[in-house]
Formats: structure tokens, C-alpha cells, sequence
């Protein structure tokens, strides 16, 4: 019989959702006061009204937007959950079935080849019967680079693999076990296997350096170049002995065909194209989903993720298993947010809770069968509509088809060969409905959020396993540029979904729970959501505050308590929400968080917005801009400092800094104001002083970059003065337009 213990176990947590609703019940009361404030002011006989009715509007309408998004946003804290697994429970190897690890690369230069090769031999080293697993790389850039550097990585593999399994090594990336330094085993026949292995990695690394060094790209290459699909095998005397051979994972190199003429569809089209070949090739029931800069920091992922995808109980419903996204190169006082903390230790178990987390780009193991459309075409003529022309393809997606290789030692046909082409070229998609309801999502580039979200609106659900040692581990940006030039993609990506026919209130609302759907909706609004009130409360209440407007109720004001309420009701829940989920210094985070909510918000969220809308109206083109994984160091010492890099651009920077200029001036301004005004006048605008020197507080690292600072990331001398000019423009003709 069947071992009948459970795989897994879910734990709710009540307290805190408790706690939570509470939470939900209390805020809403007082923000239905504060509606009532500004509503009731608008039916007001004009002759009393203390503010004129354009900034009243604009900061009601503010006020509303957040109050609507921070609305959305409790569908998150409705119900967390958090689960543990038992792998020890899982069936014997035989019976575990085979999975295809799928990791993406797509430009040498940005992304340097040796990391690359370094999540590969991570994934290789998995554990999981190497007869089981099979890893594919796909490169967008069709480098020689990469080509050559996998045949390297495979012959090294050939050592590392069999070290790695006979040793109980758990940091299955080479570089981070050479340079992290953590040994439980000290005996010398480890020892001077380690010695061994460190020189041959040594070698690795020179040889893939050297080929980098020798060769040098055409730029346009990336995006014009033929299909290449290459089993890596070796056979050489440089592999391990003949007698210490272990068996080997699958090694396969796969580099769509590109052409200008063609759109690529960025990672989504390669995701799909490599979807396609591994069908043919191996043809896994579960797939592996990897960025080329997210090495597997633990080899039991694998058996982790198959105590859902084995549990007969909930598996038919489940399209995947997500990991959070880790990062080894967060700094103690992470300035950025870089550990996206918000993210993955308060949303995503929120959204565990309902009917699983989001889809999260990299780190999950999917069903390939969830990626197949919402049914299964009955005969060919549909088949064909949905997968394209392949008839050896379409084989492939009924269950009982047989792989075409299953072992490391076996050569693919002529015939395979030409077939696996044939699904990597850049016409193979038209007429399909790839893309559109078959594999990954085009349409926008966070292809990760829309992909999940069709998934779960066809009543897939997904589950988060977060174990206490991450089990992936990244490079995040670690520089405002970085930051927000990621943001600005995402941000664009996320508003792209919000006003397509996908948007999650209308397509969400009709086909899964409501509370699922506000979680989707308050995602993909989010830019919005964010940057248009930001930009709002940072310059209104200001202006009026310079001219001697009252925009908030004055200190004897019931209501005063009420605004007063709210502020601080929001930053003790996050300030809470922080204690609850992190270890470490809170009240730094806290400040960290508060701080680049605010920076993201008039940067890359009020950007990417545009950008969407750009592309909407056909003014810009859609981009993937790569992330930069190449470091550079005295940007990196700054982070590890505490340091704020302002090296970016003007686009990013001019905002940000004119805003913080302007809550300086209105501080001041209205402190003078307070000292000269007696009685109610000075009781009428003391909320907006406070909010400017809440402002000007939270930025202050703004300030410092501006006046104090004199080295290569401080804000440069231009901007400042750029930023002078602005809110000198905007409070004069604030000034007369508020006025008039
Ligand atoms: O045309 C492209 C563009 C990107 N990539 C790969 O996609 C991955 C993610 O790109 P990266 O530049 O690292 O972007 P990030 O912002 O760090 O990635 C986050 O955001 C993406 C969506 O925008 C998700 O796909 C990622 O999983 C998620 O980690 C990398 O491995 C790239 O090589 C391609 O294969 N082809
Ligand atoms: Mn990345």
C-alpha cells in the first residue's frame, strides 16, 4: 500500500489574520469619516470655504485612489498561510516523475558567462535521479560565448556533480561554495577532493574568460541570428574516469532563431520556444523555471516542490510551486528594498492563503500540462490551431508519448534534429495560438504575472514554500539605476495587463474569487495607484501650504484627529507587518521601505505608467531591458555602506529631487508661516507642515546627495540646480492657478 502520511502540512495564521480584519474594520471607519470630510466640504456655501476647489479635488481625489488601493491590497491579508513539507515521505526514486530544468540567458555581456554556467551546474546538481532530470539552456543571443562555455560547464560538471552527491554538498553552485566558505566536513579525503575540485573550477573559469576575451560580438547579433540546438556530450579524456563516472543529468544548449523582420517576444518567447523543444527532447511532466542569475542554493528543491505535485489530493489542480526569490548580495541595511521583503514574506504568503501566490518569473516548478491551454483540442485541425504544425510536437502533449533521448549518452537523430529547429524558428508561432491562450503570455513584459494570472482564472492554483534556507539564491540590484530601470519595466508590464482586455477587475471578477481577483487588480494598478497620488501629495498640500491654504482640518478639528489617525494607523501596520515577517533591525527597515515606496513611486512607477500608456497610443515601442548583473564595485561598496547612488538618469532624478526641494521649501515656509499666523491660522496648516517634514525627513539621504556629499554618487551640481528651476516654475504658477 501507498505510504498515507501527508506530504505536506498548511498552517493558517489566525492571529494575524485576525488581527488583520480587525485592522481592516477599524481603518475603513476612519477613512469613511475622512471621505465624509472632504465630500461634505464640497457642498459647502462657497462664501465659507477656507481652500480654494481645484486642490481640495485633486487631494480628495488622492486621498480616495490610495484608500482604494490600500483597500485592495487587504485581499493580501486576508488569510496567510505558510507550509511545510515532508520530502522524507515522498515515494522511492522510480517513482518520482522526470522534470525538465528550463534557465534563460540572453546576452553575454550583460550577463557574465561564468554565472550563467554557474546556476547551470547548480541545477545539474540537483538532488534528483540524474536519469530524471534534464537541463536546458536558452539563449537569446546565440552566442559562441555561451555555446562554449556549456561544453566547459559540462566537462567540469563531470567532476562537480559526482562531488557534490558523494559529499552531501549543499550549495550546488561552484563559486559560492568556493568563496562562501562554510564546511561541516573536515577529513582529509574530503579536503583534498575539495583542493582538487577548486583547481579544475579554477581552469573552468579561465577557459570560459579566455573564449570571452577572444571573441568579440557584433552588437546586432542578438537579434539576427539562426537556430542552434545542441545535446552537450563529451567524451573526452578530460571528463572524470572511466570507473568514477556518475550518471549525468541531460545537458542541452537550445538558441531560438531570431530576425529583425520577427517580434521574439523577449523571455516569454523563449520560454515558449524552449517549451516545445523539451517536449520533444524529454518531455518532463514538471518544469524547472530559472533566470540565468538564480542558482539553486540547495539540491533538495526538487523532491521540496514534488510533496505538492505528488500529493494525489491537491495535484490535479496544481499548475505550480513557487519559491520566493532570495538574493546573496543583500547588505545588512538594505537602502533599496533590494531583498524585495514586501513582496515575498507579506504578499506572496497572503495570496498563499486564497488560491496561491503569483507567478514570480524565476524559482517555480510548473506542470508543463497547465502551460497547454484551458482544453485539450480534440482533433488534428485543432490541434494544429493551437500548437502549430509539428505534427511530432503535438504527439508530444498527449501523456503516454515516449521521449525522443533519455540518457546523456545517446545522440539525437538527424531527424530529431531537423524537427527541433523547425519549432525554434521565428515563423513557427504565426497562425497559433501560442502566446495568446497556449504556454507563456505575451502581451506584456512581466510575461511572469499575466502567465499566472490566465492560470489561476482557469481554476489552476499554486502554492508558496518558503523553507527557512533559501533554496535559490540571486544577484538583485543593488544601485538606484538598476532599481529603476527594473521598476520602470515592471511598472509598464503591470499597466500594460491593467488596460488590456486582461484587466484583472473585468476578466478577474468573472472567473475566479473575489478576493483573488482585488489581489490581481491591485498588482497590475499598482504604478498607477502609487505614482499619481505620490505626485499629488507632494506638491499640493505644499503649494497651498506656501500660499497659506488649509487643505487639512486645523487642531481643535474632530477631524483632525481622524487624519491623524490614519497616518499613523498605516505606518504602525506596516512598521508591525515588518516585526511580524523579518528578523533584523525594523524600525532601519521600516524607514528603508518608507523611503523607496516613495522613490519608486515618482520614478520608475510614474514612468513605467507613461511607457504603458506610450505604447497604448503607439508613441513607444514595447522593451525588455536586461537587468545588469555585471558589478561594479564602487557602487557596490556604497550599497554595502548605506550609501545612495544617484547615478541615473535625469528622468528618474529631476522628479524625485524637485519634489524633495519643494517639501523643504514648504517646511520652511510654513514654519514662518506658524511663527507670524496666531490662533487658527497656525492650528489650520500644521498637518501640512508635518507631512512636508515627513517628506523632507524620509528623503533625507535626498538631501544629504544634494548638499553634503561631494563624491561620485552624490546628485550632481545640474540636477540640484534643474530641480531649483522646477519648483520655483511650479509654485508660481501653482500659486496663480490655485488662486484664480
Ligand atoms: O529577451 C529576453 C529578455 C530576458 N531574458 C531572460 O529573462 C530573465 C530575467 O531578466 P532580468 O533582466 O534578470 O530581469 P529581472 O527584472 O531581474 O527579472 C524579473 O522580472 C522578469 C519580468 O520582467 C521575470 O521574468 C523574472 O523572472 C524576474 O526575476 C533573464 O534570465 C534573462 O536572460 C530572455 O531570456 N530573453
Ligand atoms: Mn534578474
Amino acid at each position: 500500500m501507498e505510504n498515507t502520511l501527508p506530504l505536506h502540512a498548511c498552517q493558517f495564521h489566525k492571529l494575524l489574520s485576525l488581527f488583520n480584519r480587525a485592522h481592516l474594520f477599524i481603518h475603513s471607519t476612519a477613512l469613511a469619516c475622512l471621505i465624509y470630510y472632504r465630500a461634505f466640504y464640497l457642498f459647502q456655501d462657497p462664501e465659507t470655504r477656507t481652500a480654494p476647489i481645484l486642490p481640495w479635488l485633486l487631494v480628495f481625489a488622492s486621498e480616495m485612489l490610495l484608500s482604494f488601493d490600500w483597500l485592495l491590497s487587504q485581499a493580501f491579508r486576508w488569510r496567510s498561510v505558510s507550509r511545510t513539507v515532508f520530502p522524507e515521505r515522498l515515494p522511492s526514486d522510480d517513482k518520482l516523475p522526470a522534470i525538465d530544468v528550463i534557465i534563460c540567458t540572453a546576452d553575454p555581456d550583460k550577463e557574465p558567462t561564468v554565472d550563467v554556467m554557474n546556476t547551470v551546474l547548480s541545477a545539474m546538481a540537483l538532488d534528483y535521479p540524474p536519469e530524471k532530470l534534464n537541463v536546458y539552456l536558452s539563449d537569446d543571443s546565440g552566442s559562441d560565448i555561451t555555446l562554449h562555455g556549456m561544453k566547459e560547464a559540462w566537462k567540469f560538471g563531470r567532476w562537480w556533480v559526482p562531488f557534490c552527491k558523494k559529499y552531501g554538498i549543499k550549495t550546488g553552485c561552484p563559486e559560492a561554495y568556493f568563496y562562501g566558505g562554510n564546511d561541516e566536513n573536515s577529513s582529509s579525503e574530503f579536503m583534498a577532493d575539495k583542493e582538487k575540485i577548486h583547481e579544475k573550477y579554477e581552469i573552468f573559469k579561465q577557459r570560459v574568460k579566455t573564449a570571452k576575451g577572444n571573441h568579440k560580438v557584433a552588437s546586432t547579433s542578438n537579434r539576427d541570428h539562426s537556430a542552434i540546438v545542441e545535446v552537450i556530450y563529451e567524451n573526452s579524456d578530460e571528463g572524470a574516469q572511466e570507473d568514477e563516472r556518475v550518471k549525468m543529468p541531460l545537458l542541452i544548449y537550445v538558441a531560438r532563431e531570431k530576425r529583425p523582420a520577427y517580434p521574439h517576444r523577449f523571455k516569454a518567447g523563449a520560454l515558449n520556444v524552449l517549451l516545445r523543444v523539451s517536449g520533444l527532447i524529454s518531455n518532463s511532466p514538471y518544469i524547472l523555471l530559472l533566470d540565468c542569475d538564480m542558482y539553486c542554493n540547495d539540491p533538495a528543491s526538487a523532491r521540496l516542490a514534488m510533496c505538492f505535485h505528488c500529493d494525489s489530493q491537491i495535484s490535479p489542480s496544481l499548475a505550480f510551486v513557487q519559491f520566493p526569490q532570495k538574493f546573496h548580495n543583500i547588505s545588512k541595511n538594505d537602502i533599496y528594498d533590494s531583498q524585495y521583503r514586501y513582496v515575498f514574506t507579506t504578499l506572496w504568503y497572503g495570496a498563499d492563503g486564497l488560491k496561491g501566490p503569483i507567478m514570480s518569473g524565476t524559482n517555480f516548478y510548473i506542470k508543463r500540462a497547465s502551460l497547454y491551454g484551458k482544453s485539450m483540442p480534440k482533433d488534428l485541425a485543432e490541434l494544429r490551431i493551437s500548437f502549430g504544425s509539428s505534427n511530432e510536437f503535438i504527439k508530444s502533449v498527449h501523456q503516454d508519448y515516449k521521449p525522443r533521448i533519455s540518457n546523456s549518452e545517446e545522440l539525437p537523430s538527424p531527424v530529431l534534429q531537423k524537427e527541433t529547429k523547425v519549432l525554434c524558428s521565428c515563423t513557427y508561432e504565426n497562425h497559433t495560438k501560442w502566446g495568446k491562450e497556449v504556454g507563456f503570455m505575451y502581451g506584456s513584459v512581466v510575461e511572469d504575472y499575466l502567465t499566472g494570472f490566465i492560470l489561476h482564472s482557469r481554476g489552476w492554483r499554486s502554492v508558496y514554500l518558503d523553507p527557512s534556507r533559501p533554496q535559490f539564491l540571486g544577484s538583485s540590484t543593488t544601485n538606484l539605476n538598476d532599481l529603476v530601470v527594473q521598476g520602470t519595466r515592471w511598472s509598464a508590464g503591470l499597466i500594460d495587463v491593467a488596460l488590456s482586455r486582461f484587466c484583472p477587475f473585468i476578466y478577474g471578477l468573472l472567473r475566479m474569487p473575489f478576493l483573488q481577483s482585488m489581489l490581481y487588480a491591485q498588482l497590475a494598478f499598482w504604478p498607477l495607484f502609487q505614482s499619481l497620488p505620490a505626485l499629488c501629495l507632494a506638491t499640493i498640500p505644499q503649494l497651498c501650504l506656501l500660499n497659506g491654504i488649509p487643505i487639512y482640518p486645523q487642531v481643535s478639528s474632530a477631524f483632525f484627529g481622524i487624519f491623524l489617525f490614519n497616518f499613523v494607523s498605516v505606518l504602525s501596520k506596516h512598521l508591525l507587518e515588518i516585526i511580524v515577517s523579518a528578523s533584523g533591525n525594523s524600525i532601519r527597515t521600516w524607514i528603508n521601505e518608507q523611503r523607496i515606496f516613495m522613490i519608486r513611486a515618482v520614478t520608475c512607477n510614474l514612468n513605467g505608467s507613461l511607457d504603458s500608456v506610450m505604447k497604448k497610443i503607439g508613441v513607444r515601442e514595447a522593451s525588455f531591458m536586461l537587468t545588469n548583473k555585471v558589478v561594479d564595485d564602487e557602487q557596490v561598496t556604497r550599497y554595502q555602506m548605506g550609501i545612495f547612488d544617484f547615478q541615473t538618469s535625469n528622468i528618474f532624478l529631476v522628479p524625485l529631487v524637485t519634489l524633495v526641494t519643494l517639501n523643504i521649501l514648504s517646511f520652511f515656509g510654513g514654519v514662518i508661516r506658524m511663527i507670524v499666523f496666531k490662533g487658527t491660522g497656525r492650528n489650520a496648516i500644521f498637518l501640512q507642515v508635518i507631512l512636508s517634514l515627513y517628506i523632507s525627513v524620509v528623503n533625507y539621504p535626498v538631501i544629504e546627495g544634494m548638499v553634503v556629499r561631494k563624491d561620485r554618487g552624490r546628485v550632481p551640481l545640474s540636477v540640484t540646480l534643474l530641480s531649483a528651476t522646477f519648483s520655483s516654475i511650479f509654485l508660481v504658477l501653482g500659486s496663480f492657478i490655485i488662486m484664480y
